[in-house]
């Protein structure tokens, strides 16, 4: 397979996983990005690993998508995907308050067990129902709070169903892999 190399990175691929709470919309984000229809129904169950090339800074890489089920009894299915991960996308959606709490209490535990270097990205989903976090008591610096605490990369907000931001969240998946940081703090997009 061919290789990437841009400034400090080489690979073979760039691995970018989807985790947090069942429901939250992991799937439909990574159906939308990768096929650009929108999923019709609830998919309880996980996306197969899907593999496609992502354009950041003129160069192509080669990237795998790789869904996880957000239910409990899903944990050995998940601690699979995690260790070659490079980034992980940590999903909350943006009308569940638990599913944000979570992302503190259960989900950067749940691949920091397993992976200690990888990139994360919080991504806020169904941001098309934004008006909605305010009601559930997610204030945004409830949410810069979470970013900064757990030691995220980045943090973006995308809607599978009007496509907003789904393609951004894609690319600053590769960035934050490819690129060397210029200063070892947390970056808030
Ligand atoms: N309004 C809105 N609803 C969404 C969006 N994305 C997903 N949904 C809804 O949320 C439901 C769950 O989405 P999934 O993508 O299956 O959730 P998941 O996180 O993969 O869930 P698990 O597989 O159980 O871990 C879907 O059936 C949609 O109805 C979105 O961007 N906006």
């Amino acid at each position: 397979m061919a290789k990437h190399k841009h400034k400090h990175y080489t690979s073979s691929s760039i691995r970018i996983t989807a985790v947090g709470d069942g429901g939250v919309g992991k799937t439909f984000m990574l159906v939308r990005y990768a096929t650009k229809e929108i999923p019709l129904g609830y998919e309880p169950t996980v996306f197969d690993n899907h593999h496609c090339t992502i354009n950041y800074g003129g160069h192509e890489y080669d990237a795998v998508l790789v869904d996880t089920a957000g239910q409990e009894g899903f944990e050995k299915l998940r601690n699979l995907s995690y260790p070659n991960t490079d980034c992980f996308l940590l999903c909350f959606a943006v009308d569940t308050r638990d599913s944000f709490l979570n992302l503190s209490y259960v989900w950067i535990k749940d691949i920091r067990k397993v992976n200690k270097t990888a990139k994360v990205l919080v991504i806020a989903t169904k941001s098309d129902l934004k008006e909605e976090s305010l009601e559930v008591g997610i204030t945004e610096q409830d949410v810069l709070g979470m970013v900064k605490s757990i030691k995220a990369d980045g943090y973006l907000e995308c809607s599978a169903v009007t496509k907003e931001g789904i393609d951004h969240v894609f690319r600053e998946a590769v960035r934050v892999v490819v690129e060397k940081p210029k200063r070892r703090r947390c970056t808030v997009l």
